[in-house]
Formats: structure tokens, sequence, C-alpha cells
């Protein structure tokens, strides 16, 4: 099974990137066009990932969200961000919820 480490590693490559020569890098060149451009392909990869879900091929799916976990995670990085934030609002959220479950649980 592939490892979430693979997170930290792109992780650490984007941020790289923030310093890279447009010209020889996808993402560099994202970065260097800005916030917009970024905004446009996450924006892009969410209607892809759209009809892929529609058209019922589950391999399709799978690359168009993966094309969008990436344009996020390149627009968290030109942020400052990274998935690890992601990460903590998510466990933050669980601990939320695991509260919620025990105040139902004592209600019910
Ligand atoms: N995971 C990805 C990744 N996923 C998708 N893409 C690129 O995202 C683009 C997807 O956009 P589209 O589907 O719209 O295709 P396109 O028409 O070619 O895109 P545009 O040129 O129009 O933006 C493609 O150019 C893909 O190559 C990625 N580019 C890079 N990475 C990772 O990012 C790392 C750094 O990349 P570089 O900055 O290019 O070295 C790489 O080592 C990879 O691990």
């Amino acid at each position: 099974m592939v490892s979430a480490e693979i997170l930290d590693r792109l992780s650490t490559t984007l941020a790289e990137r923030r310093s890279a020569d447009p010209s020889t890098s996808y993402v560099a060149k994202l970065f260097h066009k800005g916030t917009d451009e970024i905004l446009k392909k996450v924006g892009e990869e969410a209607v892809e990932t759209i009809m892929a879900a529609k058209d019922g091929d589950k391999l399709h799916l799978v690359r168009e969200v993966a094309d969008l976990w990436f344009h996020t995670l390149v627009l968290l990085a030109h942020e400052g961000l990274s998935h690890e934030d992601v990460l903590a609002e998510l466990a933050r959220r669980e601990g939320i919820s695991g509260i919620d479950e025990k105040a139902a649980r004592k209600q019910g």
C-alpha cells in the first residue's frame, strides 16, 4: 500500500519550487503566474472530477481526484500552508465529533 508519506515528500518538493525557475518546472510556473491561475486550475480539476464521477470510470475518477488534490496542495503551498494544516483541521473535527457523540449518547 502506498504510504501517506508521499504527501510529505510532495509538500517538500512544492516548497522547493517556490524559488525554482518557472521555465524548468510546472509548479514553479504556476507559482509565478500567481493565485488566480492556481485557483483556475483548482476549479478546472474540480469540474473534471465531477465529470469523471458521472461517467462511472473509477480509474478516471482516481486520476482526476489526484489532479484536484495536487492543485489544492499547490494552492496551500502558495499560501505558505501544507497538507499538515488540513490534517490538523480534520483531526480537530474528529475530536469535536467525538465530543458530540458522547453528548448525544448521554441525551439518548
Ligand atoms: N503530482 C504532480 C502533478 N499532477 C498533475 N500535474 C500536472 O498538472 C497538469 C494538469 O493539468 P491538465 O490536466 O489541465 O493538463 P494540461 O492541459 O497539460 O495543463 P495546463 O498546462 O493547461 O495547465 C499537467 O500538466 C500535469 O503534468 C502534476 N505536476 C507535478 N506533480 C508533482 O509535482 C512535482 C514537481 O513538479 P515540477 O514542478 O513539474 O517539477 C513532480 O515531481 C510531481 O511529483
